[in-house]
Protein backbone atom coordinates (compact mmCIF):
# COMPACT_ATOMS: atom_id res chain seq x y z
CA UNK A 1 0.00 0.00 0.00
CA UNK A 2 1.85 3.36 -1.23
CA UNK A 3 2.25 5.83 2.06
CA UNK A 4 0.26 9.05 1.71
CA UNK A 5 3.14 11.40 1.90
CA UNK A 6 1.84 15.63 1.46
CA UNK A 7 4.99 17.75 2.16
CA UNK A 8 4.31 21.35 2.60
CA UNK A 9 5.25 23.08 -0.37
CA UNK A 10 8.05 25.55 1.90
CA UNK A 11 9.05 24.94 5.64
CA UNK A 12 10.15 27.00 8.00
CA UNK A 13 10.04 30.57 8.66
CA UNK A 14 11.40 33.54 6.53
CA UNK A 15 14.21 34.54 9.42
CA UNK A 16 15.07 31.24 9.54
CA UNK A 17 15.90 31.06 5.66
CA UNK A 18 17.51 34.39 5.92
CA UNK A 19 19.69 33.14 8.45
CA UNK A 20 21.04 30.29 6.73
CA UNK A 21 21.41 32.43 3.87
CA UNK A 22 23.74 35.12 6.00
CA UNK A 23 25.71 31.78 6.97
CA UNK A 24 26.53 31.32 3.33
CA UNK A 25 27.04 34.69 2.38
CA UNK A 26 30.63 34.31 2.82
CA UNK A 27 31.80 31.41 1.39
CA UNK A 28 30.58 33.03 -2.10
CA UNK A 29 32.89 35.70 -1.96
CA UNK A 30 35.81 33.39 -0.81
CA UNK A 31 35.09 30.76 -3.58
CA UNK A 32 34.57 33.80 -5.89
CA UNK A 33 38.11 35.39 -4.63
CA UNK A 34 40.18 31.97 -4.72
CA UNK A 35 39.14 31.77 -8.29
CA UNK A 36 40.71 35.24 -8.78
CA UNK A 37 43.74 35.04 -7.15
CA UNK A 38 44.48 31.75 -9.10
CA UNK A 39 43.48 33.63 -12.20
CA UNK A 40 41.44 31.04 -13.34
CA UNK A 41 38.82 32.94 -15.06
CA UNK A 42 41.11 33.76 -17.60
CA UNK A 43 41.53 30.13 -18.58
CA UNK A 44 38.01 29.20 -18.61
CA UNK A 45 37.34 31.77 -21.98
CA UNK A 46 36.38 28.40 -24.03
CA UNK A 47 35.27 25.05 -21.79
CA UNK A 48 37.90 23.54 -19.78
CA UNK A 49 37.56 20.02 -17.89
CA UNK A 50 38.30 20.06 -13.91
CA UNK A 51 41.51 17.71 -14.48
CA UNK A 52 43.17 19.99 -17.14
CA UNK A 53 42.92 22.87 -14.26
CA UNK A 54 43.86 21.03 -11.91
CA UNK A 55 47.35 19.83 -13.53
CA UNK A 56 47.88 23.78 -15.07
CA UNK A 57 47.66 25.04 -11.58
CA UNK A 58 49.09 22.10 -9.58
CA UNK A 59 46.11 21.46 -7.33
CA UNK A 60 44.45 18.27 -6.26
CA UNK A 61 41.84 17.10 -9.03
CA UNK A 62 39.24 16.00 -6.75
CA UNK A 63 39.14 19.76 -5.05
CA UNK A 64 39.22 21.49 -8.02
CA UNK A 65 36.40 19.61 -9.30
CA UNK A 66 34.47 21.06 -5.97
CA UNK A 67 35.91 24.43 -6.37
CA UNK A 68 34.63 24.76 -10.14
CA UNK A 69 31.24 22.97 -8.93
CA UNK A 70 30.73 25.74 -6.31
CA UNK A 71 32.01 28.68 -9.40
CA UNK A 72 28.59 27.00 -11.07
CA UNK A 73 26.57 27.17 -8.06
CA UNK A 74 26.90 30.92 -7.95
CA UNK A 75 26.13 31.27 -11.58
CA UNK A 76 29.44 32.77 -12.55
CA UNK A 77 30.19 29.22 -14.44
CA UNK A 78 28.55 27.12 -16.79
CA UNK A 79 29.11 23.65 -17.12
CA UNK A 80 28.65 21.01 -19.93
CA UNK A 81 29.39 17.77 -20.30
CA UNK A 82 32.39 18.40 -17.91
CA UNK A 83 33.50 21.26 -19.43
CA UNK A 84 33.98 24.33 -17.38
CA UNK A 85 33.47 27.84 -19.04
CA UNK A 86 32.50 31.25 -17.58
CA UNK A 87 29.49 32.53 -17.87
CA UNK A 88 28.60 34.67 -21.21
CA UNK A 89 27.91 38.05 -18.64
CA UNK A 90 30.41 37.34 -16.77
CA UNK A 91 33.62 36.57 -18.71
CA UNK A 92 34.39 40.33 -19.35
CA UNK A 93 34.18 41.26 -15.89
CA UNK A 94 36.11 38.67 -14.61
CA UNK A 95 38.89 37.93 -17.39
CA UNK A 96 41.70 39.94 -16.27
CA UNK A 97 42.30 41.39 -19.40
CA UNK A 98 39.13 42.40 -20.65
CA UNK A 99 39.02 46.43 -21.20
CA UNK A 100 36.03 46.16 -18.09
CA UNK A 101 37.78 43.78 -15.71
CA UNK A 102 36.45 44.29 -12.07
CA UNK A 103 38.69 40.78 -11.07
CA UNK A 104 41.89 44.01 -9.47
CA UNK A 105 38.74 46.10 -8.07
CA UNK A 106 37.02 43.18 -6.57
CA UNK A 107 40.26 41.64 -4.55
CA UNK A 108 40.92 45.76 -3.58
CA UNK A 109 37.37 45.91 -2.48
CA UNK A 110 37.60 42.48 -0.74
CA UNK A 111 40.96 43.83 1.10
CA UNK A 112 38.97 47.31 1.79
CA UNK A 113 35.79 46.11 3.17
CA UNK A 114 36.01 42.38 4.55
CA UNK A 115 36.97 42.00 8.32
CA UNK A 116 36.36 38.71 10.33
CA UNK A 117 34.61 38.21 13.91
CA UNK A 118 38.17 38.37 15.23
CA UNK A 119 38.94 41.45 13.74
CA UNK A 120 35.76 43.41 14.75
CA UNK A 121 35.58 42.39 18.26
CA UNK A 122 39.44 43.69 18.43
CA UNK A 123 37.98 47.01 16.57
CA UNK A 124 35.23 47.25 19.35
CA UNK A 125 37.93 46.41 22.14
CA UNK A 126 40.65 48.96 21.73
CA UNK A 127 40.68 49.83 18.31
CA UNK A 128 44.34 51.89 18.64
CA UNK A 129 45.48 48.00 18.85
CA UNK A 130 44.71 46.67 15.62
CA UNK A 131 47.07 48.04 13.29
CA UNK A 132 45.03 46.63 10.24
CA UNK A 133 42.79 47.71 7.93
CA UNK A 134 41.55 51.13 6.03
CA UNK A 135 42.22 54.24 7.35
CA UNK A 136 40.25 56.15 5.53
CA UNK A 137 40.91 59.32 7.10
CA UNK A 138 44.63 59.45 6.97
CA UNK A 139 46.29 60.87 3.76
CA UNK A 140 48.79 58.27 3.21
CA UNK A 141 45.49 55.64 3.05
CA UNK A 142 44.70 57.65 -0.20
CA UNK A 143 48.09 57.61 -1.51
CA UNK A 144 48.07 54.08 -1.75
CA UNK A 145 44.38 53.25 -3.05
CA UNK A 146 44.71 55.07 -6.52
CA UNK A 147 45.25 51.94 -8.07
CA UNK A 148 42.52 50.28 -6.72
CA UNK A 149 40.37 53.85 -7.41
CA UNK A 150 41.40 53.72 -10.54
CA UNK A 151 39.79 50.13 -11.54
CA UNK A 152 37.02 51.13 -9.64
CA UNK A 153 36.92 54.01 -11.93
CA UNK A 154 37.55 52.60 -15.30
CA UNK A 155 35.49 49.41 -15.05
CA UNK A 156 32.20 50.31 -13.45
CA UNK A 157 31.63 53.71 -12.28
CA UNK A 158 33.01 56.50 -15.41
CA UNK A 159 30.56 54.83 -17.67
CA UNK A 160 27.67 55.78 -15.23
CA UNK A 161 29.39 59.14 -14.43
CA UNK A 162 29.74 60.41 -18.16
CA UNK A 163 26.05 59.04 -19.18
CA UNK A 164 25.05 61.33 -15.73
CA UNK A 165 27.40 64.64 -17.19
CA UNK A 166 26.35 64.27 -20.90
CA UNK A 167 22.55 64.40 -20.04
CA UNK A 168 23.13 67.87 -18.16
CA UNK A 169 21.70 70.77 -20.05
CA UNK A 170 24.74 72.59 -18.88
CA UNK A 171 27.21 70.18 -20.48
CA UNK A 172 27.63 71.10 -24.19
CA UNK A 173 28.53 74.46 -22.32
CA UNK A 174 31.04 73.35 -19.90
CA UNK A 175 34.75 74.51 -20.82
CA UNK A 176 36.58 73.86 -17.45
CA UNK A 177 35.82 71.33 -14.61
CA UNK A 178 37.09 70.50 -11.50
CA UNK A 179 36.80 66.95 -10.43
CA UNK A 180 37.64 67.22 -6.49
CA UNK A 181 39.17 64.47 -4.67
CA UNK A 182 39.14 62.75 -7.97
CA UNK A 183 41.18 59.24 -6.47
CA UNK A 184 42.48 58.81 -10.13
CA UNK A 185 42.98 60.45 -13.19
CA UNK A 186 40.47 58.21 -14.86
CA UNK A 187 37.62 60.60 -15.43
CA UNK A 188 39.99 63.87 -16.16
CA UNK A 189 40.66 61.30 -19.51
CA UNK A 190 37.54 59.88 -20.04
CA UNK A 191 36.29 63.47 -20.00
CA UNK A 192 39.24 64.72 -22.64
CA UNK A 193 38.40 61.57 -24.71
CA UNK A 194 34.51 62.81 -24.97
CA UNK A 195 34.94 66.50 -25.22
CA UNK A 196 38.49 67.72 -26.32
CA UNK A 197 37.14 71.51 -25.31
CA UNK A 198 37.43 70.46 -21.85
CA UNK A 199 40.23 71.60 -19.67
CA UNK A 200 39.86 69.25 -16.41
CA UNK A 201 41.85 70.22 -12.68
CA UNK A 202 42.06 67.33 -10.87
CA UNK A 203 42.17 68.86 -7.42
CA UNK A 204 43.36 65.86 -4.47
CA UNK A 205 45.33 65.63 -1.60
CA UNK A 206 49.15 65.94 -2.23
CA UNK A 207 50.38 62.95 -1.86
CA UNK A 208 47.46 61.90 -4.22
CA UNK A 209 48.40 63.71 -6.79
CA UNK A 210 52.07 63.05 -6.40
CA UNK A 211 50.72 59.50 -7.69
CA UNK A 212 48.86 60.93 -10.80
CA UNK A 213 51.60 63.14 -12.19
CA UNK A 214 53.41 60.57 -14.43
CA UNK A 215 49.89 59.33 -15.93
CA UNK A 216 48.90 62.86 -17.04
CA UNK A 217 52.26 63.71 -18.36
CA UNK A 218 51.12 63.92 -21.45
CA UNK A 219 47.99 65.55 -21.57
CA UNK A 220 48.00 69.27 -21.52
CA UNK A 221 44.62 69.52 -20.86
CA UNK A 222 44.25 67.79 -17.24
CA UNK A 223 45.82 70.00 -14.39
CA UNK A 224 46.53 68.71 -10.86
CA UNK A 225 45.58 70.46 -7.94
CA UNK A 226 47.47 69.18 -4.52
CA UNK A 227 45.96 70.21 -1.48
CA UNK A 228 43.24 69.98 1.36
CA UNK A 229 39.58 70.77 0.18
CA UNK A 230 39.50 72.06 3.91
CA UNK A 231 41.31 74.83 3.54
CA UNK A 232 43.61 75.38 0.10
CA UNK A 233 42.50 77.24 -2.95
CA UNK A 234 40.41 75.29 -4.86
CA UNK A 235 41.12 77.62 -8.13
CA UNK A 236 38.14 79.39 -9.49
CA UNK A 237 35.90 79.98 -12.77
CA UNK A 238 34.83 76.60 -13.09
CA UNK A 239 31.66 75.99 -14.85
CA UNK A 240 30.75 72.67 -13.39
CA UNK A 241 32.36 70.86 -9.59
CA UNK A 242 32.26 67.35 -9.66
CA UNK A 243 32.24 65.78 -5.91
CA UNK A 244 31.85 62.51 -5.47
CA UNK A 245 32.65 60.06 -2.70
CA UNK A 246 34.89 62.79 -0.74
CA UNK A 247 32.66 65.01 1.69
CA UNK A 248 33.32 62.64 4.22
CA UNK A 249 36.50 64.21 4.57
CA UNK A 250 35.13 67.93 5.12
CA UNK A 251 35.67 69.04 8.51
CA UNK A 252 32.30 71.01 7.61
CA UNK A 253 30.23 70.54 5.01
CA UNK A 254 28.55 73.95 4.89
CA UNK A 255 32.27 75.57 4.86
CA UNK A 256 33.60 73.14 2.21
CA UNK A 257 30.79 74.12 0.26
CA UNK A 258 30.90 77.96 0.08
CA UNK A 259 34.40 77.31 -1.26
CA UNK A 260 33.74 75.06 -3.98
CA UNK A 261 30.29 78.02 -4.78
CA UNK A 262 33.23 80.71 -5.12
CA UNK A 263 35.60 78.05 -7.24
CA UNK A 264 32.62 77.75 -9.39
CA UNK A 265 31.91 80.90 -12.15
CA UNK A 266 28.21 82.58 -11.21
CA UNK A 267 26.07 80.16 -12.78
CA UNK A 268 28.58 77.18 -12.58
CA UNK A 269 27.33 73.60 -11.18
CA UNK A 270 28.20 71.73 -8.68
CA UNK A 271 27.51 67.41 -8.82
CA UNK A 272 27.61 65.79 -5.71
CA UNK A 273 27.75 62.13 -5.56
CA UNK A 274 27.41 60.52 -2.70
CA UNK A 275 25.57 57.20 -0.94
CA UNK A 276 23.52 58.39 1.87
CA UNK A 277 22.12 56.69 4.76
CA UNK A 278 18.63 57.10 6.30
CA UNK A 279 18.33 59.05 9.35
CA UNK A 280 19.20 55.45 11.78
CA UNK A 281 22.44 55.03 10.32
CA UNK A 282 20.99 51.46 9.77
CA UNK A 283 19.94 51.48 5.48
CA UNK A 284 20.95 51.13 2.86
CA UNK A 285 22.64 47.78 3.97
CA UNK A 286 25.32 47.65 1.10
CA UNK A 287 26.46 51.25 2.39
CA UNK A 288 26.17 50.73 5.92
CA UNK A 289 28.06 46.58 5.92
CA UNK A 290 30.28 48.07 3.24
CA UNK A 291 31.26 50.93 5.41
CA UNK A 292 31.66 49.23 8.69
CA UNK A 293 35.20 48.17 8.42
CA UNK A 294 36.89 51.56 7.51
CA UNK A 295 33.92 53.01 9.91
CA UNK A 296 34.91 50.62 13.13
CA UNK A 297 38.85 51.83 12.59
CA UNK A 298 38.20 55.78 11.98
CA UNK A 299 34.27 56.68 13.22
CA UNK A 300 31.26 57.37 10.88
CA UNK A 301 31.89 58.69 7.68
CA UNK A 302 28.99 58.10 5.23
CA UNK A 303 26.82 60.91 4.79
CA UNK A 304 23.27 60.81 6.16
CA UNK A 305 19.94 61.94 3.96
CA UNK A 306 19.31 65.11 2.89
CA UNK A 307 22.47 66.40 4.64
CA UNK A 308 24.45 67.52 1.23
CA UNK A 309 21.33 69.10 -0.08
CA UNK A 310 20.98 71.10 3.30
CA UNK A 311 24.69 72.18 3.34
CA UNK A 312 24.91 73.47 -0.55
CA UNK A 313 21.43 75.41 0.32
CA UNK A 314 22.86 76.66 3.55
CA UNK A 315 26.18 77.41 1.24
CA UNK A 316 24.01 79.67 -1.02
CA UNK A 317 23.66 77.16 -4.02
CA UNK A 318 20.49 78.00 -5.72
CA UNK A 319 17.67 75.24 -7.09
CA UNK A 320 19.49 72.88 -4.96
CA UNK A 321 17.61 69.26 -6.47
CA UNK A 322 18.45 65.48 -4.92
CA UNK A 323 18.08 62.31 -7.62
CA UNK A 324 18.37 58.77 -6.47
CA UNK A 325 20.19 56.07 -8.58
CA UNK A 326 20.33 52.89 -8.59
CA UNK A 327 23.94 51.26 -9.24
CA UNK A 328 25.56 48.09 -9.17
CA UNK A 329 28.01 49.65 -6.44
CA UNK A 330 25.12 50.93 -4.25
CA UNK A 331 22.34 53.38 -4.63
CA UNK A 332 23.70 56.87 -4.98
CA UNK A 333 22.56 60.22 -4.63
CA UNK A 334 23.10 63.21 -6.71
CA UNK A 335 22.63 66.50 -5.45
CA UNK A 336 23.05 69.59 -8.09
CA UNK A 337 23.05 73.12 -7.55
CA UNK A 338 23.82 76.46 -9.14
CA UNK A 339 26.03 79.10 -7.98
C1 LIG B 1 36.41 57.49 -1.64
S1 LIG B 1 37.65 58.29 -2.56
C2 LIG B 1 36.65 58.90 -3.89
C3 LIG B 1 37.41 58.99 -5.18
C4 LIG B 1 36.53 59.38 -6.36
N1 LIG B 1 36.04 60.71 -6.28
C5 LIG B 1 35.37 58.40 -6.47
O1 LIG B 1 34.22 58.83 -6.47
O2 LIG B 1 35.61 57.20 -6.59
C6 LIG B 1 37.95 59.74 -1.61
C7 LIG B 1 38.89 60.73 -2.27
O3 LIG B 1 38.88 61.94 -1.50
C8 LIG B 1 40.21 62.38 -1.38
N2 LIG B 1 40.31 63.21 -0.16
C9 LIG B 1 40.26 62.79 1.12
N3 LIG B 1 40.37 63.84 1.94
C10 LIG B 1 40.48 64.94 1.15
C11 LIG B 1 40.64 66.33 1.42
N4 LIG B 1 40.69 66.79 2.67
N5 LIG B 1 40.76 67.17 0.38
C12 LIG B 1 40.72 66.72 -0.89
N6 LIG B 1 40.55 65.41 -1.22
C13 LIG B 1 40.44 64.53 -0.19
C14 LIG B 1 41.01 61.10 -1.28
O4 LIG B 1 42.37 61.31 -1.54
C15 LIG B 1 40.32 60.25 -2.34
O5 LIG B 1 40.86 60.47 -3.60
Amino acid sequence: MAIAVAPAARYGSDAQYRLFDLLTAPLRWEVLAVALELGIFDDLATPRTAGELAQQYVLDGEGTELLLNALVSLGVVGKQEGGYCVDGGFAPLLTSTSDVSMSSLLTYLGEVRHVSADNIIALLRDKQQVQTGPEMVRPEYWSRAVRGLRSFHHSIRNPIVMDILSGLPCWPDVKKLLDLGAGSESLAQDICAARPDIDTVIFDLPGVVDNLKRRIADDARIKLRGGDMNCDDLGTGYDLIWASMVFYYARDLTSVMGRIRRALRPGGVLISFHEELNDDRTAPEFHVLGRLHAELKSGPLSVERGCVRAAAAEAGFLNVQSFSLETPFGQMELVIGTA
